[in-house]
């Protein structure tokens, strides 16, 4: 088939992995509850969430539905009220004790490098802290995953205040790449990236997601790489994932959130640029209000 050269290649995200996949993140029955009594303030209500090896999910929902926390769950970085949360099959919770990068790889929303650390001390890191290497292999590792990301080896012995926010994003994806783990999960991967910056990103996720195997877990808010990227798309609201599928059933589901957030005009501008192939799916999608 002859490629469509008026259409970003961007916009065709990876083909779902098999319904029977092992499954990588399971999320049962949980509820999250900040503070007691007349305080209480309940985040999650009863959410279930499965995610499977080599899915792409997308978690979106409003501000405040609870996305970041339940990042931070699968992190083992909070321990929801009740419920479990089951990461390559074992509780979440043991992730937060040593040898954790090995399993989940963090992109943090603003990459969060360590400032007084070069880029190669950057993504060395966790390596390093293991201890279980002798920095030179450290360095050589780290320079391999600076490569990986289509980083020159002359950027390594930069300070992070000098780079631009793409090569950011870079580095803090090779740190967060450094331990091989099969999971990785992303707060909003394209924040503070330009267009061209944010396309270019999302081809590298693409890569870095196919030649290694990844299962990804995502927040975002931006329509462009969650239709460049998703296998998945897991929707939050009502204190729970109201539907999880692929972006062309989610997007028919009837709810109002849903209504804003794909078919409003910038949903509508994103769903213009699906591939042709889902041609029928994006005429089928409902006309929505404004809102
Ligand atoms: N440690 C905490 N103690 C009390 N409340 C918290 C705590 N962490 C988060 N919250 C509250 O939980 C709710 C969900 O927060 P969260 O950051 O997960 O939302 P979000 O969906 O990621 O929002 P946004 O899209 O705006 O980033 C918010 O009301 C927040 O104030």
């Amino acid at each position: 088939m002859e490629t469509d050269v008026s259409r970003p290649a961007f916009t065709q995200a990876p083909a779902p992995p098999p319904k029977d996949a092992p499954v990588v993140v399971d999320i049962r029955n949980l509820s999250t509850v900040f503070g007691s009594g007349a305080d209480a303030f309940t985040v999650h209500k009863d959410l279930n969430l499965t995610v499977r090896r080599g899915e792409i999910v997308s978690l979106v929902g409003g501000s405040g539905t609870g996305k970041t926390v339940l990042l931070r769950h699968i992190l083992g970085l909070t321990t929801p009220t009740t419920g479990t949360v089951t990461v390559l099959g074992r509780p979440a919770s043991e992730l937060s004790t040593a040898g954790a990068a090995a399993r989940v790889g963090m992109l943090f929303q603003h990459g969060a490098l360590f400032s007084a650390f070069n880029v190669l001390e950057n993504i060395g890191f966790a390596l390093q802290e293991q201890g279980t290497l002798p920095p030179a292999l450290v360095r050589d590792a780290a320079m391999v995953k600076l490569q990986m990301v289509g980083l020159k080896p002359e950027v390594a012995t930069r300070m992070p205040a000098d780079l631009s926010g793409g090569m950011i994003k870079r580095v803090a994806l090779a740190r967060a790449l450094i331990m091989d783990p099969p999971l990785l999960l992303l707060d909003e991967p394209t924040a503070g990236l330009d267009p061209n910056g944010s396309d270019e990103f999302c081809e590298l996720l693409k890569e870095m997601h196919a030649a290694l195997g990844l299962t990804v877990i995502m927040v975002t808010h931006d329509l462009d790489s969650l239709f460049a990227l998703s296998t998945t798309v897991a929707v939050l609201a009502e204190k729970r994932v109201i539907i999880e599928g692929p972006p062309s059933e989610v997007v028919r589901f009837d709810h109002p959130f849903i209504h804003h957030f794909f078919l409003g005009e910038r949903g509508r501008r994103a769903m213009a640029a699906v591939p042709a192939e889902h041609e029928e799916e994006r005429v089928a999608v409902p006309a929505a209000k404004e809102s």
